[in-house]
């Protein structure tokens, strides 16, 4: 059994790691760290895991949560960390850092864009940036797993097949997101409350989302070349749930059936990228508690654009199911296991 401590699991991505870790045969769960609920039962603070998961919840200070632990998820807050890496390596364990805090390979890109020092350069060189679809290899032999955004995820699963062939304007990309209520956290936020998102949708994030330099990074490694893209995320009126519409510019007359083809093929040992058919465009609702990532693709042969739809569970495939994927990689597991469920409906 593979021992397991979730640091901010009493977070909403930390609960959902938790969820799917409990039906996971090969993990035990041996500490839950928290801010504010020290010594009490996970039952307690999440009513829904009564008989399932009792244990007590830590400080996510305690140092029983690394020792007893042969793998440390981190969901916590940007800036918590570069310091819980360093003790959690020191001994020897691995960690899988839901947060942001590893995932930009520049500390000075990094301050730029979180306003606030991260980790070294020798720090960030430990990790992996944990997109399996992209980087499973290293993902094998991994110490530190930064495990992607929700944003990015959509977005770079949705243009990797078509920037890898080179097949589009790379001056031309333009990213238009939604998400659910969720990615926000669950801390107190004026912002997330009902009466303020309920029969709302506003575009957020301008000019700069955070989430900006991690797509362009990533998508920059696909290519092989710098990509700069335009990146406009927009608050949804619903709990879960990430789609992401992201137009470019073919640079030759491809129909359906060639990028179609294209896709199939880059995609076709994953298990959770599942391409649509001619004319369908995933739901939030297709994904929904479940680590896919559906990908709809429209080519506009009368203005030579494609527009892909890229959809998520941002709790999921954004963030802990994602990080469970990982894990079932650096332990040479199934990469599906724990991971199967086919998604709620209605
Ligand atoms: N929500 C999403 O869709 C996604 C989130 N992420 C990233 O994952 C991480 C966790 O996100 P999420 O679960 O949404 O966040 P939440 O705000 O829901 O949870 C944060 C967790 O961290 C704990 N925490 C917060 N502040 C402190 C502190 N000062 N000291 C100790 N513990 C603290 C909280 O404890 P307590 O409950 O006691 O307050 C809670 O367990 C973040 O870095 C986020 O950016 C990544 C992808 C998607
Ligand atoms: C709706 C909402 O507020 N979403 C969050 C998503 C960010 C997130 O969770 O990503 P990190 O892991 O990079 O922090 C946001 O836009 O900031």
């Amino acid at each position: 059994m593979i021992k397991v401590s979730i640091l901010g699991a009493t977070g909403y991505t930390g609960q959902e790691l938790a969820r799917m870790l409990c039906q996971h045969p090969q993990v035990e769960i041996v500490g839950l760290g928290t801010q504010n609920y020290v010594e009490q039962s996970f039952a307690h603070v999440y009513p829904n895991f009564r008989g399932v998961l009792e244990l007590p919840c830590k400080g996510i200070y305690d140092p029983e949560l690394i020792t007893k632990a042969d793998v440390i998820f981190l969901a916590l807050p940007h800036g918590f960390s570069a310091p819980l890496v360093e003790k959690i390596i020191e001994q020897g364990k691995r960690v899988i850092d839901l947060g942001a805090d590893f995932r930009l390979k520049s500390p000075e890109i990094y301050a730029e864009w979180y306003k606030t020092v991260g980790p070294t350069k020798e720090q960030l060189a430990k990790a992996v940036y944990g997109l399996p679809e992209i980087n499973r290899e290293k993902i094998k032999t991994a110490t530190v797993i930064a495990n992607p955004g929700c944003y990015p995820t959509t977005i770079i699963l949705g243009l990797a097949p078509l920037l890898k062939q080179k097949i589009i304007d790379k001056n031309f990309i333009i990213i238009d997101s939604k998400s659910g209520v969720s990615g926000a956290g669950r801390s107190l936020n004026l912002t997330s409350l009902f009466c303020e998102v309920n029969e709302d949708f506003k575009a957020y994030g301008l000019p700069r989302h955070r989430h900006t330099p991690e797509i362009e990074q990533e998508l920059g490694t696909v290519a092989g070349e710098e990509i700069q893209v335009t990146f406009t995320p927009h608050l949804l009126p619903m709990s879960r749930g990430m789609l992401s519409t992201i137009y470019a510019v073919l640079k030759e007359p491809l129909g359906f059936a060639e990028i179609e083809q294209l896709y199939k093929e880059f995609y076709k040992d994953e298990p959770f990228i599942r391409i649509q058919p001619r004319g369908e465009f995933p739901h939030t609702k297709w994904v929904l508690g479940t680590n896919y990532c559906d990908i709809g693709i429209n080519v506009d042969e009368r203005t030579g654009r494609i527009t892909i739809i890229s959809v998520i569970d941002n709790l999921v495939k954004g963030a802990s199911g994602q990080a469970l994927q990982n894990m079932n990689i650096m332990y040479g597991l199934d990469e599906t296991l724990g991971l199967t469920r086919v998604a709620l409906y209605p």
